[in-house]
């Protein structure tokens, strides 16, 4: 599948064009590895970088950072240039994965670590500091050493000492990552939050969705060191324009030819399927459908309009209070979520054979 870059751009990004917040283009090398990644982030906006493994999301952090050079290309926040100046003279705050606390400190005496080097004066360290761990509600954890805290608390205290310098650009490396996921549930609106009150230019990285959708004003979405997709989140979620974002964010995905109300998609091993749907769309296009829209049968549905085809049980797996059958083709393979009565009843082991219904009603169409 092509991977095109298609920019969606929203008014906040437009401001930030020439007008404070980061811009960048990002050019980088790591061994064979390269990444190129224009990107702008607007005051007050979250970009949450979003990607598989090895795709360049902590090289493009570490870039902004100070921490790898860049080949080529600029970092400008609010108009300043950023990218020949050493990491501490860039005025940007950092949480990373495992927050790097000073295990020796406490938490007051962290948070206002930046501050000392920053040259401000020792009381007035420890009056901002605390002021800062009332704000993300540690108040009363001012002098516990960070092996006394809770992830989430940890988080926070990380958090409160990036933001104490106050930068003009926040970036966060896997921020919710060293936590269980029960934490995680509450931690992300907390820092959805806090995040919300920040006014500077944020940028995120994370391999989690969810976070991406929950945290993030915009998705960048990066692959093999390139950006692949941009959007609100909740446009990306609707129309993925690659196999890994609509992984993601669990459709099921074809390229194919629109002609009117059919679109030709290209299948397994070359096979080419009719679709039937009901956006009048022509020439190249995306569909993509649901797992829950697919309807599976021991013998071929008769009756209403639908779109039908065989295919083999690849795999059955529990998905929620469902189950998500993996459907090998040719002519198409998908995920179908169905109700564990219906595996029982239609005996969907893998290597059995199934016919697949979709209906037109159910996909999604757009221009590729
Ligand atoms: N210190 C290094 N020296 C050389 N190559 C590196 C170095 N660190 C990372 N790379 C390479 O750079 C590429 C991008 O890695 P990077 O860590 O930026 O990806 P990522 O998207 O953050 O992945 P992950 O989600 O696994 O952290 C990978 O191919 C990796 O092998």
């Amino acid at each position: 599948m092509s991977r095109p870059d298609t920019p969606m751009t929203t008014g906040r990004e437009e401001r930030a064009a020439g007008r404070g917040g980061l811009e960048a283009r990002l050019l980088v090398r790591r061994g064979d590895f390269a990444l190129d990644l224009e990107l702008t982030a607007a005051p007050g906006e979250v970009v949450a970088l979003l990607g598989p493994n090895g795709a360049g999301k902590s090289t493009a952090l570490r870039a902004l950072a100070g921490l790898v050079p860049l080949a080529d290309g600029y970092i400008r926040v609010d108009g300043r240039d950023l990218h020949r100046l050493p990491p501490e003279r860039r005025g940007i705050g950092m949480v990373f994965q495992d927050y790097l606390l000073f295990p020796h400190l406490s938490a007051l005496e962290n948070v206002a670590f930046g501050l000392r080097c920053q040259g401000v004066r020792k009381r007035e360290t420890r009056r901002i500091a605390a002021e800062w761990l009332e704000r993300v509600g540690l108040a009363e954890y001012a002098s516990a050493r960070p092996r006394a805290l809770s992830g989430g608390q940890a988080q926070r205290v990380a958090l409160a000492r990036a933001l104490a310098v106050r930068p003009r650009l926040l970036l966060l490396d896997e921020p919710l990552s060293a936590l269980d996921a029960h934490t995680r549930l509450e931690i992300r609106s907390g820092l959805r939050r806090r995040l919300a009150g920040f006014d500077g230019a944020a940028v995120l990285v994370t391999h989690d969705p969810l976070d991406a959708m929950v945290l993030a004003d915009r998705l960048v979405v990066l692959e093999g060191g390139r950006p692949v997709q941009r959007g609100r989140p909740a446009d990306v979620a609707r129309q993925p324009r690659t196999e890994y974002v609509a992984r993601l964010v669990g459709l099921n995905l074809y390229r194919g030819q629109a002609d009117g109300r059919t679109v030709r998609v290209e299948g397994e091993g070359g096979a080419r399927m009719e679709l039937d749907t009901v956006d009048h769309v022509l020439g190249e296009v995306f569909l993509a459908f649901e797992p829950t829209a697919v309807a599976l049968y021991r013998s071929r549905p008769e009756g209403s309009p639908r779109n039908v085809w065989r295919a083999r049980v690849a795999a059955v797996e529990r998905h929620g209070d469902r189950v998500r059958v993996r459907l090998q083709g040719p002519p198409l393979s998908a995920a179908a979520d169905v109700t564990p009565a219906a595996v029982a009843e239609l005996e969907l082991t893998p290597g059995a054979r199934v016919w697949a219904a979709l209906k037109a009603t159910e996909t999604r169409v757009y221009p590729a």
